[in-house]
C-alpha cells in the first residue's frame, strides 16, 4: 500500500438523496469481499473503490469516498488511517491490534481534522457486543473468570481483539468493585497452558479449521458456573453492524470505540 500525506478536508454531504460513497480497504480478504458485497446490496450506499494489497490508496481519494471501510492486517491499519484522516475520510475500522496507544495517536490526529469521525470496533456482531455488555455486568459477582476465543486457522493474530476488549471490560468492572485477582493456586505449568494474561484475566485461544468466530466467558462462584458464548458462524454476522458504522460515522465526529454506543447499550 502506497501511502503519501494529503490536505484535503472533511466532505460536507449536501446531497442526502445520493448513495454514501464508500471505499473498502482489503477488498480481496475474507471480510473485506463480503462488506463489498453487503454495501453493494445496500440502496443508499455505493462501493466507488475497492483496494488491496500492492494497490495505490490514493484510489479511494480519486474515486471521491466519503468513508473508508478498513479490514487489512494490523501491521498495516495505521498507515491506512494516517492516509485517510490526512485526506478528511471518514474511517470505520473492523482490523484488530488497537492497543490504547495506537487508539491515543489516532485521537490526536482527529483533533487536527474537526468534523471527521473515525470507529474501530472490535467485534461488529451484535451478539459479540451483547456478550461484552453481559460480561461487564457480571464481572463483580464472580470471583473467577476466564475467556475462551475460538477461530478459524487463518487468522493471523492471537488473541482475537474481541477477547482482548472483553477481558479489558471484565478487569475494569472488577477493579471498579475493589475484586482481587481471580484464585488460582497453580505453582507448576507448561509454558502457554493458562493462556495469556490481559490485564489479569486468562485468555485462551484456539485456532481450529471449520472454525468462524467464536467466545465464551467463563464465570465461577461457589456452587456455579455462568458461561456466555457468541458464535458468528458466518461473516454476514459481521455486516448489520457494518453497515450501520458506515452510515453514522459521518455524523459522529471524533474517535468512536466499539458499537454500544450506536446501538443504544
Ligand atoms: N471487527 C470485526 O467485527 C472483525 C474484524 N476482523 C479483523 O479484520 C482483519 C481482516 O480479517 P480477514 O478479512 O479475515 O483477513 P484476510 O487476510 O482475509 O484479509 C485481509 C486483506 O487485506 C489485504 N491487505 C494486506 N495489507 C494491505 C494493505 N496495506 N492495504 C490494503 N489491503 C491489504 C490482504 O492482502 P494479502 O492477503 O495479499 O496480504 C487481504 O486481502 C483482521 O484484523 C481480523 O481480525 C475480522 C472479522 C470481523
Ligand atoms: O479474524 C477474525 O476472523 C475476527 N477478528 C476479530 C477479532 O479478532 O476479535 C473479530 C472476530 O472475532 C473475527
Amino acid at each position: 500500500m502506497t501511502e503519501q500525506a494529503g490536505t484535503a478536508s472533511v466532505v460536507d454531504r449536501d446531497y442526502e438523496d445520493e448513495p454514501l460513497r464508500v471505499a473498502v480497504v482489503g477488498a480481496r480478504g475474507k471480510m473485506g469481499a463480503t462488506v463489498c458485497a453487503a454495501v453493494e446490496a445496500a440502496d443508499d450506499l455505493e462501493v466507488v473503490a475497492m483496494v488491496d494489497a500492492g494497490d495505490w490508496l490514493f484510489n479511494v481519494s480519486d474515486a471521491g469516498a466519503e468513508v473508508v471501510v478498513d479490514f487489512t492486517h494490523p501491521d498495516v491499519v495505521m498507515d491506512n488511517l494516517r492516509f485517510c484522516v490526512d485526506q478528511g475520510i471518514h474511517c470505520v475500522v473492523g482490523t484488530t491490534g488497537f492497543t490504547q496507544e495506537r487508539l491515543d495517536t489516532l485521537s490526536g490526529w482527529l483533533e487536527h481534522k474537526p468534523g471527521l469521525g473515525v470507529l474501530v470496533a472490535p467485534n461488529f456482531a451484535l451478539g459479540a457486543v451483547l456478550s461484552m455488555k453481559f460480561a461487564q455486568l457480571a464481572a463483580k459477582y464472580y470471583e473467577s473468570v476466564e475467556v475462551i476465543e475460538l477461530h478459524h486457522a487463518r487468522k493471523a493474530d492471537a488473541p482475537s481483539g474481541t477477547a482482548s476488549r472483553t477481558a479489558q471490560l471484565i478487569a475494569q468492572a472488577r477493579a471498579a468493585a475493589g475484586m482481587a485477582p481471580s484464585p488460582d493456586a497453580t505453582t507448576q505449568e507448561l509454558d502457554g497452558a493458562r493462556g495469556a494474561s490481559v490485564d489479569g484475566v486468562r485468555v485462551h485461544s484456539v485456532r481450529l479449521s471449520g472454525l468462524v468466530a467464536h467466545e465464551e466467558i467463563l464465570f465461577g462462584a461457589e456452587g456455579e458456573t455462568l458461561t456466555i458464548r457468541h458464535d458468528s458462524l458466518d461473516r454476514k454476522s459481521f455486516m448489520p453492524g457494518v453497515l450501520l458504522a458506515v452510515r453514522e460515522v459521518p455524523k459522529r465526529p471524533g474517535l468512536t470505540v466499539g458499537l454500544e454506543d450506536l446501538l443504544g447499550l
